[in-house]
């Protein structure tokens, strides 16, 4: 049994004698995450048991020292049977699912890849075209004062550039395998939830079935396709412009193509969801605080002083030393909206955690970076409020503020250690070119699921069951063009 200290750890309150957690788990996720806040603020660094009856005994941790213990040592704490079973027939053997030989020579593959070139031809080369066609879609919206999504309008603009990234392909939602791709993550997300979920696919998986096959096959044909290309090009001696595409790194780092089109999927499946969704999350709250906004827009303006219209955003000047207030507003979102908002490993072998717990193998340890990003124990008092300010570091001789450095294991929002996330330059990048491009060109207003009353605060947006985060109903909003270069 788990142990601290030869005594057994203390349980949440309202655990029930058989069903003990499990009640929370089949919850709508945005109220399980509500518990683990909860939960957190009740007993602070404190690592508490849970008993779920879809889970093997475990533990939930909150202590940064304690989530360090799990992510440097990723040789005892794996993704596990949890986690695989559920998504094994999407992810197969790609890298979000792999552990061992399988994860390391992907990961590799991966960091190869992630180059300072590669990413500067992502922002500077792929990036803007797409962008392009999304302000004509806003423009539309504009002119004709009709509400656009803003959530499924930026997970366009993701898809295609993950697609572009993965696949060397322009990938648009329209296309049926991205349709299919949609479909099955949402469905892999929910396995996670619902305990009962093998026999609800038992009898109404088909569609499920039937779009992971699709999935797969367009992910067999890439790799195909691929793989002819490089040999026409080594028989003409010819040299592909796109040689460092991701296809290509795993290509040379990888022999079995069905790991290569698992592994590229997985790529597309962890880029795109993560980024739209958190972008999302960013222009809802810049909606929410438009004294936030408007600070984002005061250090555009002040960066690029002489600027017309558009702005100059390129690699270089996206990066968090040039707008250092953008980062920062993208960091705060990123703690109160975590993209993947609940973690869990399992151990393959007996362990001690710093703070004196003792694990057996095959239990499994939780933490919800969701509640650890709203804790007053890491944030302070003011814990609940959105204020970017908190990232800055302000300096005498007016130079502009650095970005704070927080530890990974106490903002884990990234993950940290051998396993952090290889896209997170890339995210970052992202996410302040996008940003800076929206709010210095356009007026975003949210439409309300029920219109406020004068005073009245608007209802909070949830985040719907998945396994990541997005926004439940999308984030409906009418859009206005600025006139002007100024904001
Ligand atoms: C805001 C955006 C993002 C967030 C918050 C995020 C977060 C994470 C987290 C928490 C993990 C660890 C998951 C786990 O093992 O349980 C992870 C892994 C990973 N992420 Fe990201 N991610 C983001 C964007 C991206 C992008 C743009 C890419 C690039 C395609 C990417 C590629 C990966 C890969 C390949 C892994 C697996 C790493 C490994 O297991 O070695 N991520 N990410």
């Amino acid at each position: 049994t788990i142990r601290r200290h030869g005594e057994r750890l203390p349980r949440p309150p309202g655990t029930l004698p058989l069903a003990g957690n499990g009640i929370w788990f089949l919850q709508p996720r945005h109220k399980l995450l509500e518990w683990f806040v909860h939960c957190e603020r009740q007993v602070g660094f404190s690592t508490f048991e849970i008993s779920v009856p879809s889970l093997p005994p475990g533990i939930v941790i909150n202590d940064p020292q304690n989530v360090e213990h799990v992510l440097k040592n990723s040789g005892v704490f794996i993704k596990g049977d949890f986690f695989r079973v559920r998504s094994w027939d999407l992810f197969g053997n790609g890298i979000i699912n792999a552990d061992g030989d399988l994860w390391k020579i992907q990961r590799k593959a991966g960091l190869r890849y992630f180059s300072n070139a590669n990413l500067k031809t992502l922002i500077d080369d792929v990036l803007p075209p797409i962008m392009a066609d999304t302000e004509k879609v806003l423009d539309e919206a504009a002119q004709t004062d009709t509400s656009i999504d803003l959530q499924s309008m930026l997970l366009e603009l993701t898809t295609r550039l993950m697609g572009n990234m993965a696949y060397d392909m322009d990938m648009p939602a329209s296309l049926p395998f991205s349709k299919s791709f949609d479909f099955a993550s949402g469905a892999t997300g929910e396995r996670f939830q619902n305990p009962f979920y093998k026999l609800k696919e038992f009898v109404l998986g088909a569609p499920l079935r039937k779009a992971i096959f699709e999935v797969k096959t367009f992910g067999s044909r890439i790799v195909s396709a691929a793989v002819q290309k490089r040999q026409d090009q080594s028989r003409n001696k010819s040299v592909d412009p796109m040689r460092n595409n991701l296809i290509n790194s795993l290509l040379d780092n990888i022999d079995d193509h069905t790991v290569v089109a698992d592994a590229a999927m997985n790529y597309l499946s962890a880029g795109r969801d993560t980024t739209a969704q958190s972008l999302t999350w960013t222009f809802y709250l810049l909606m929410r605080h438009p004294n936030i906004k408007q600070q984002v827009a005061c250090e555009l303006q002040e960066t690029f002083v002489n600027a017309d219209h558009p702005l100059p955003l390129s690699s270089d000047s996206v990066q968090s030393a040039s707008l250092p207030y953008t980062a920062a507003v993208f960091n705060e979102v990123l703690r109160f909206y975590p993209p993947v908002p609940i973690e869990l490993k399992e151990c393959t072998a007996a362990t001690t955690f710093p703070d004196g717990t003792w694990l057996p193998k095959g239990a499994v340890v939780m933490w919800a970076t969701w509640a650890m990003g709203r804790s007053k124990n890491i944030w302070g008092e003011d814990a609940d409020d959105f204020r970017p300010d908190r990232w800055l570091v302000r300096v005498e001789n007016g130079e502009l503020p650095t970005v704070r450095t927080v530890s990974a294991y106490a903002f884990p929002v990234f993950n940290a250690g051998p396993r952090s996330c290889l896209g997170k330059r890339m995210a970052e990048l992202l996410a302040v070119y996008v940003i800076a491009n929206l709010v210095w060109k356009y007026e975003f207003e949210e439409v309300f699921d029920k219109q406020p009353r004068p005073g009245e605060k608007p209802m909070e947006r949830q985040s719907q069951n998945s396994l990541t985060l997005p926004m439940e109903g999308g984030l409906p909003c009418y859009v206005r063009r600025k006139g002007n270069k100024a904001s």
